[in-house]
């Protein structure tokens, strides 16, 4: 069945109708020795049982070897194509080239899974170039077994590139780029390598020199170094990458001659290396500024074997044929797309689990590459990166639900329904600084929808009930899962979340339920939705705990908002029916925040016990000159310090600090760092409770700033 084989082939034809033959339990092998050895030793691995006096016959081969020269006219004139001929004793895998072949025999692997084989023939390529992962998120870097793993999956699933590039890698960024890897690191990229070889993949690593490199002779050389100690230990993609970065480091025409002389004298000096990969400064049409120069100067200037990255409209946005008319002419060549999902290094109290939706079809000629930046949960990832191996080898017949429950089905096998349960209330980012959002919940929204309108509708009531039912149900049973234990070890926060909101919306609707009928049934319920509703704080507060986007949301974009609205109804209902005074509260969070600063104005505040956090962003922030960020708070209180850091020296001086106990009087607080640290601390004066408090750009002009750190210290 064709439509099971992943990605989709391009063409297949069932030579005689319903006919099968067995996978043959030993063959005859014919190839021409060492021609496509990865492709050999997969076969073997597949089907182990080579015996030379047998009839039945493999033929393995790329175009130009002997063994094939018959069906030359069969293999697709594409880079890694190839060409799959099975009749009733003979099995041909014919690739373009050995990577071709590889990807034949992953494809007969999958065909051998399903049982025996029907006689038919297969042409099938890719449409994208460079297809895969960029290892490029904040956040701990994926462990050494991570990758492996990683590797052996890209190979599977014909994912051709793995850009090594992980930002808090200090041998890959500042300070160390200029330093040759230690022994043990240097030993465990060289493993990388072999496995990426082995799985038939470019293990393309990158260089991020931008925060500190000096437009010098000496660190022109350092970076060809670097490159040299990379290549000797096996490196045969390189990429340098100049994003997140200000100050010197952004000038396109010193990055432009750079790059061209690393392509002029080590690229294209060694005969076995891919073209070099570049990402820009500008790396999104959101903070490009086209008149500026920058990425005309990069398409005008850069060697036309550069590939220049990019990501898009936004930072984290779809890919779409408009997308790439804008910026295809300027950078004069295809866009190398970094698609920035499932990374979550901006929503790390989430966790990205559902379908890959909304890039375009018929892209597929504007495009030389398109990588996934994905989260620093490496085995979670994988639903997501099947289905971006999917569509980068077959963007038109790609399907993000079939290929969606397909990857489930790939990473769980044995309890892919569970984890499909799980994963459909795990998929939005809720709101952040991107203001990138996915579905969620999707097949309940329509009863969810019901039920916040009318918390009374029985069948909406049941049938959301039966859901939280197959949610709890779900959770406990991949918490005791083995069958994958570095996924659910990745997992278990939210599984445990999920498991508490299953629970929850079980007692909610049982309220619901017990309304009319027995008091104490209906106040057991209550006291356990009270109970579950503090569960579900404090593992919020207490698990995932990290600088950023503390915490553990899992439903957050219907399910359990529509619980919480249920639950203030039911409960609000019950105290007018017995005059009692129950909680109506679910959850609230008393802080708001605003801004004009567009990079800001969607970041999430929260309250954590003494503290309330603005979550930092990654990004260089552009501040308008007046413009100001703002917290209010519901109810006015004692705020005793704020403590930031804007990743910058000698900056507080650009800005004021005001409070105000009702919105009219602002007064200002002066605000201290210390000389050459990013720190800036300000201490608030007790005497009056507050209600708002604002950052404001004072300094007349445009300043450019990270936002690393905003936290509010409230007097107990
Ligand atoms: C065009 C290629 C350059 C993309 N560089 C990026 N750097 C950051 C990544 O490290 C983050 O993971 C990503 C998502 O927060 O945002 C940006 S995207």
């Amino acid at each position: 069945d064709a439509s099971l084989l992943q990605p989709k082939v391009q063409e297949f034809e069932l030579s005689q109708n319903e006919k099968t033959v067995a996978v043959p339990s030993s063959y005859q092998l014919v190839l021409t020795e060492g021609s496509c050895p990865h492709a050999a030793e997969a076969l073997k691995q597949l089907l182990p049982n080579k015996q030379e006096k047998t009839e039945f016959k493999i033929i393995l081969g790329k175009k130009g070897d002997k063994a094939v020269k018959k069906y030359a006219k069969k293999i697709p004139s594409h880079k890694e194509g190839y060409y799959i001929e099975v009749d009733d004793h003979c099995i041909v895998i014919a690739g373009a080239d050995a990577r071709g072949a590889f990807y034949g025999v992953q494809t007969l692997a999958q065909m051998v899974r399903q049982g025996d084989l029907s006689l038919c023939t297969i042409e099938d390529y890719p449409d994208i170039a460079f297809r895969g992962v960029v290892e490029g998120f904040y956040g701990t870097p994926w462990s050494h077994e991570a990758r492996m793993r990683q590797l052996a999956f890209y190979g599977r699933n014909k994912m051709n590139t793995y850009i090594y590039g992980p930002k808090d890698d200090p041998y890959h960024s500042s300070p160390n780029w200029r330093k040759p890897y230690p022994e043990k690191e240097a030993a465990q990229i060289h493993a990388l390598i072999e496995q990426a070889a082995r799985n038939e993949v470019n293990f393309v690593w990158a260089i991020h020199p931008g925060k500190d490199i000096k437009w010098t002779e000496a660190d022109r050389d350092a970076l060809i170094q670097k490159f040299e100690a990379m290549y000797q230990l096996g490196v045969r993609s390189f990429a340098v990458f100049f994003d997140d970065i200000s100050g010197d480091g952004t000038d396109p025409v010193r990055q432009a001659e750079l790059l061209n002389y690393i392509d002029t004298h080590f690229i294209q000096q060694k005969h076995d290396v891919t073209p070099l990969v570049m990402c820009p400064t500008e790396y999104n049409k959101s903070w490009s500024d086209v008149k500026g120069g920058y990425l005309t100067t990069l398409g005008k200037m850069l060697n036309p074997s550069i590939q220049i990255m990019w990501t898009g409209d936004r930072v984290i946005a779809c890919i779409d044929k408009p997308t790439l008319d804008w910026i295809n002419p300027l950078i004069q060549r295809k866009a190398y797309i970094w698609w920035n999902f499932p990374v979550n290094d901006y929503v790390r109290d989430h966790l990205l689990l559902g379908p890959v939706y909304g890039n375009a079809k018929g892209i597929q000629d504007e495009m030389s590459g398109f990588v996934s930046n994905p989260m620093e949960h490496a085995e979670s990832s994988k639903i997501s990166l099947y289905s971006v191996a999917d569509y980068t080898w077959n963007l038109d017949t790609y399907d993000s639900i079939q290929s969606w429950k397909h990857a489930i089905q790939d990473l769980l096998p044995q309890k892919a329904a569970y984890l499909e349960t799980f994963a459909t209330h795990c998929s939005d980012l809720g709101t952040n600084g991107h203001g990138f959002r996915r579905d969620e919940s999707v097949p309940l929204q329509p009863m969810l929808k019901v039920l916040a309108q009318d918390m009374n509708a029985s069948e909406a009531v049941d049938s959301v009930l039966r859901e939280c039912m197959r949610l709890e149900t779900a959770c406990d049973v991949l918490l005791a899962d083995n069958e994958n234990p570095a996924l659910i070890h990745e997992m278990r926060p939210w599984l445990k979340q999920g498991k508490l909101l299953g629970e929850y919306g079980q007692c909610v609707l049982q309220m619901v339920k017990a309304l009319n009928g027995k008091d104490a049934a209906f106040m057991t319920y209550y006291d356990r939705a009270r109970a579950l509703q503090t569960l579900m704080y404090e593992l919020d507060m207490t698990e995932n705990q990290n600088p950023y986007q503390p915490g553990v949301k899992v439903g957050s974009l219907i399910l359990l908002p529509t619980l919480n609205q249920v639950y203030t109804q039911v409960t609000s209902t019950y105290n007018a029916q017995h005059k009692t005074h129950l909680e109506t509260k679910a959850e609230y969070n008393p802080y708001t925040l605003t801004s004009d600063v567009p990079q800001l104005k969607t970041q999430v505040v929260r309250a954590r016990h003494q503290y309330v956090n603005v979550s930092p962003s990654n990004e260089v922030i552009k501040w308008p000159a007046g413009a100001m960020l703002q917290i209010a708070v519901d109810q006015p209180v004692r705020f005793e310090a704020l403590t930031m850091d804007l990743g910058t020296p000698r900056v507080a001086s650009q800005f004021t600090l005001e409070v105000s106990s009702e919105g009219q009087e602002w007064k200002s607080v002066s605000l201290s760092q210390a000389a050459e640290k990013t720190e800036i601390t300000a201490s608030i004066p007790t005497d009056t409770s507050l209600k708002f408090i604002r950052l404001t750009n004072k300094s007349g002009q445009e300043t450019q700033v990270y936002f690393k750190k905003f936290t509010l210290k409230v007097q107990k």
